[in-house]
């Protein structure tokens, strides 16, 4: 591209999109993510970035999501989807802050200089997906990304408000049909075809491109579940919480298509007032371990909640004492894992690894289940998608879950031409297992965690085993946990190592913690700094809440004072 063409860039971005912030902003683990009124500029240049990232991956299709997932409503982010339907390649998340913070000054130059130094065609097609959350700031930040990408003459696409999952599977299907449908004859909200750009063909006006994945999850569902009769405890009715986001909104599209065969009871569907995760959400279950607001519900009743984006989901029950029972992203992945196991051993397969793959985060009793009695591989990696799913990828069935709900399967290739044979030419009963195994598959997004797909896989495996969520919840007991956050001036003094177990720095913080975590039984903590706030996680288990509470309060007071704590000290959890 002439240089002169990369003037447009910086004309767009003074007139339209011009950087009116000095606060340095970093591409974290989830992109980018702050105040809704701070991102503009931020979605403008990641428009342009994600047209330079399309190029060197030859003109395959980069996904954009602006969302903030499970952060309250003020908050925005964006992020980019690699072609695979992956997480943007970490080398690229540098290039990304770099060009987020230049002066507007500095961008055509800086353009310029990333477009070289990542080698990048400039006379090449360019293609970008952006899908958005049901954030009032959105469509204004989609707009800017939009701009972005015609700046340096790639076509967007929109796609309005998608979950991030949905989004994920679409460029994914974009750039390798035989995933699903070719995205190309899908509903597109509108297109932006560059005059001198890709000439896309506009989709029918219906709701096909969601109808594609839809029809793969929810088809691959009813499929298996006209083999498999409800039995046992099994009860088909299902309350879900949808935090007042975009998942309940496509769960109730769903709903109708499902005969019965899953009876959904939605709530906090975004109206009535309710305010986007606020006191509901699988993020607010999950942390604070207390039932959403808006559900009403008769004890023992399951419900799945979802988070603003839809890309993680937890069940949880009230016993008849109204005491919460959660069944988070470890509990989710080892049923996952259980039963695609014994259904492996019904083929009678056994040159298929399985693998789970778990953070920090994970309760120690979980990975204790999986390593004794399901006798499972299990690693442990960095928080963060990214880190699993690739993780994940070493097996040949990989199984990869945040305790918080952020999850999904992959299946290799051969895993899949494996069980596909065995489901075709096999003695009936292991055609049987395989036939299941092959819409179990098709029900899994394997892009990326999916609170929509990981439903219909949770109710297919209950319902398979004739289980109640109190008798899911028997596999194992978890160990009483507690989350705690501690603010402190530059939360970047804390470093750690070992998939983010021990600290390294500040000097002195390990040993302190090792110290504390001796004075329990079963005690385990830890500390790393967010990526997505500006603050300092700790965790810590032990055998009783009490215990974790205490001792989640005291590791919390060793990093207010060891690593520059600001504000009130931590109260007690
Ligand atoms: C403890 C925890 O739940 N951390 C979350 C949270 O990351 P932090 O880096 O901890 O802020 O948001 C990430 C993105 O959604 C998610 O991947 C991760 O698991
Ligand atoms: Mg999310």
């Amino acid at each position: 591209m002439p240089p002169s063409s990369l003037r447009v860039v910086y004309a767009f971005a003074r007139e339209m999109h011009p950087k009116t912030t000095d606060v340095f902003i970093q591409y974290g683990t989830a992109g980018f993510r702050t105040k809704a009124s701070l991102l503009e500029h931020v979605v403008y240049r990641m428009g342009l970035l994600a047209v330079i990232r399309s190029r060197v991956k030859n003109g395959r299709t980069i996904g954009m999501m602006i969302t903030a997932s499970h952060n309250l409503e003020p908050d925005n982010g964006v992020k980019l989807i690699d072609p695979e339907g992956e997480m943007l390649e970490e080398s690229w998340e540098a290039i990304a802050t770099r060009l987020a913070n230049v002066s507007d000054n500095d961008l055509e130059s800086t353009t310029a200089e990333v477009i070289k130094e990542v080698n990048a065609d400039m006379g090449l097609k360019a293609s970008v997906f952006i899908g958005m959350d049901t954030r009032y700031t959105s469509p204004r930040l989609a707009a800017a990304a939009v701009h972005g990408v015609m700046a340096l003459k790639g076509t967007a696409k929109e796609f309005g408000i998608v979950t991030t999952p949905i989004l994920h599977y679409c460029v994914r299907c974009r750039n390798d049909n035989t995933y699903g449908t070719p995205t190309e004859e899908g509903q597109f909200i509108m297109n932006h075809n560059h005059p001198y750009g890709e000439q896309m063909p506009d989709g029918p006006k219906s709701s096909r491109m969601e109808t594609c994945y839809y029809e793969k999850i929810v088809g691959a569902f009813k499929n298996i579940r006209a083999k498999l009769p409800v039995h046992g405890s099994y009860n088909t009715t299902l309350y879900v919480d949808g935090a007042n986001g975009v998942g309940g909104k496509k769960l109730n599209i769903i709903k109708k298509s499902l005969d019965g065969e899953l009876d959904l009871v939605l709530y906090n569907l975004g109206g009535n007032g309710g305010k986007l995760n606020l006191n509901c959400g699988a993020d607010f279950v999950k942390v604070s371990q207390k039932p959403p607001v808006g559900v009403e519900h008769a004890p023992f009743q399951r419900v799945a909640s979802l988070d603003g984006d839809g890309d993680r989901i937890v069940y949880y029950y009230l016993d008849d004492k109204n005491q919460m029972n959660l069944l988070d992203g470890d509990k989710i992945a080892t049923l996952l894992a259980s039963y695609i196991t014994e259904l492996l051993k019904a083929c009678e397969v056994t040159e298929l690894k399985l693998g789970l793959v778990q953070t920090a985060y994970a309760n120690g009793a979980s990975t204790r289940y999986i390593t004794d009695d399901l006798k499972v591989p299990v690693s442990c990696v960095k928080t963060g998608v990214k880190h699993l799913h690739h993780a994940a990828l070493s097996y040949d069935i990989g199984v990869y879950f945040e305790a918080n709900g952020h999850g999904t399967v992959v299946y290799s290739e051969l895993a899949k031409r494996t069980i596909r044979k065995i489901a075709q030419e096999g003695e009936p009963e292991q055609r049987k297992a395989a036939q299941l195994l092959v819409n179990f598959i098709d029900i899994t997004n394997e892009t990326v965690g999916d609170a929509i797909s990981d439903l219909f896989l949770v109710e297919t495996v209950l319902c398979a085993r004739g289980l109640s969520a109190r008798a899911w919840m028997t596999a194992y007991t978890d160990l009483p946990c507690r989350q705690l956050k501690v603010t402190v001036q530059d939360r970047n003094v804390i470093s750690t190592a070992d998939a983010e177990r021990t600290c390294t720095s500040p000097e002195g913080l390990q040993s302190k913690v090792d110290e504390l975590v001796a004075g329990y039984k079963s005690g385990r903590a830890f500390v790393r700094p967010s990526g997505t706030e500006d603050v300092v996680r700790v965790y810590a288990e032990a055998e009783t809440q009490e215990f974790a509470d205490q001792l989640a309060t005291e590791v919390a007071q060793a990093v207010y004072d060891l690593a520059g704590g600001v504000g009130d000290r931590p109260t007690p959890a």
